[in-house]
């Protein structure tokens, strides 16, 4: 699938700003970005849900609106979505009934995990319950592509694990999947590729670790002694902060910040922290707004 140069305003609100994305097939993408990046209008526009200002969009090679009705892309709804009163089987098989070749009930239940639970009502579930309906919802035309925005907000961390168990089973069955979150340890550990959003537009794009690298986060601490604003020029160090009686470096180069803490006689009960995903992220687009 892919969006290029689409840009997307609300009145004087532009919400996506000349985004362009191309994921090639069987990959899982995460879309991370904070609030009002873009994510969902980027969604919308992907699933021809929200027609572009300007840009193109394109399924498999066609437009998006007609591949979602072949049922080759199938898309989760954040929240809502579900009839009541309605068993999980009624509503499926309603569903089923609008693409011309469903996959048969009993795997769909499989793969959202719900296989004995077709007879209980949509409304009678618990948080993690309804959102594997919702799951169930993207999969019964059998699509290629998965869209899911924002799958597992609002739910606890045991009902996040279990969507992504059911996820695994997909992705391991070579679909392609994109979907937007605000947990980055999600982004982290269940994407292949990982693409920042801010302000409407591509802020960075590569594997978790390939981000981790662009902003190079370690963090040297040492306790301090004395006066410390000259720790802030020691090579590799880009920000220096003082809390409590501990320095914190932030180091674009920790082998060369610790060598030469080492060299000054600074090792004091030294701590080095490697960045992680929400370090990588804020920075990213902390950057952006200098
Ligand atoms: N239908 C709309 N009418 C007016 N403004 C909108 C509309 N949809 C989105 N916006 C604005 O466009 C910007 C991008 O919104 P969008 O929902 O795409 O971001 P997001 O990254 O999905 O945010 P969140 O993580 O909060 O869902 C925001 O400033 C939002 O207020």
């Amino acid at each position: 699938m892919s969006l290029t140069a689409v840009t997307k305003s609300f009145g004087a609100v532009r919400a996506v700003d000349g985004l362009t994305l191309a994921i090639p097939r069987g990959q899982t993408v995460a879309l991370l970005g904070p609030n009002g990046a873009g994510k969902s209008t980027t969604i919308g526009m992907l699933l021809g849900l929200i027609p572009p200002d300007s840009g193109k969009t394109a399924i498999f090679g066609i437009d998006p609106g007609q591949a979602v009705r072949q049922g080759l892309a199938g898309a989760m709804p954040q929240e809502g979505g579900l009839i009541p009163r309605v068993t999980i089987r009624e509503l499926l098989t309603f569903i089923a009934g609008t693409y011309r070749a469903p996959l048969p009930l009993e795997q769909v239940l499989a793969l959202a995990q719900m296989t004995g639970l077709e007879n209980r009502r949509v409304d009678k579930l618990s948080g993690g319950q309804a959102q594997r309906v919702r799951f169930a919802m993207a999969l019964v035309g059998d699509p290629d592509l998965i869209v899911l925005d924002e799958p597992t907000a609002a739910l606890d961390v045991e009902a996040r694990r279990e969507f992504w168990n059911g996820m695994r089973t997909l992705t391991g069955r070579g679909k392609t999947v994109l979907f937007s979150t605000h947990y980055l340890d999600e982004a982290d550990e269940q994407a292949d590729r990982v693409v920042v959003v801010d302000r409407g537009h591509v802020v960075a794009d590569g594997t978790s670790t390939d981000i981790k690298k662009i902003v190079a986060l370690t963090t040297v601490s040492v306790t301090a002694v004395g006066e410390v604003a000259w720790l802030g020029d020691l090579p590799g160090v880009t920000r220096l902060e003082v809390r409590g009686d501990r320095v914190h470096l932030r180091s674009a180069d920790p082998d060369a910040t610790v060598m030469a803490l080492a060299q000054a006689g600074a090792v004091r009960n030294l701590e080095v922290t490697p960045a992680d995903l929400e370090d990588a992220f804020v920075a990213l687009t902390a950057k952006e707004t200098v």
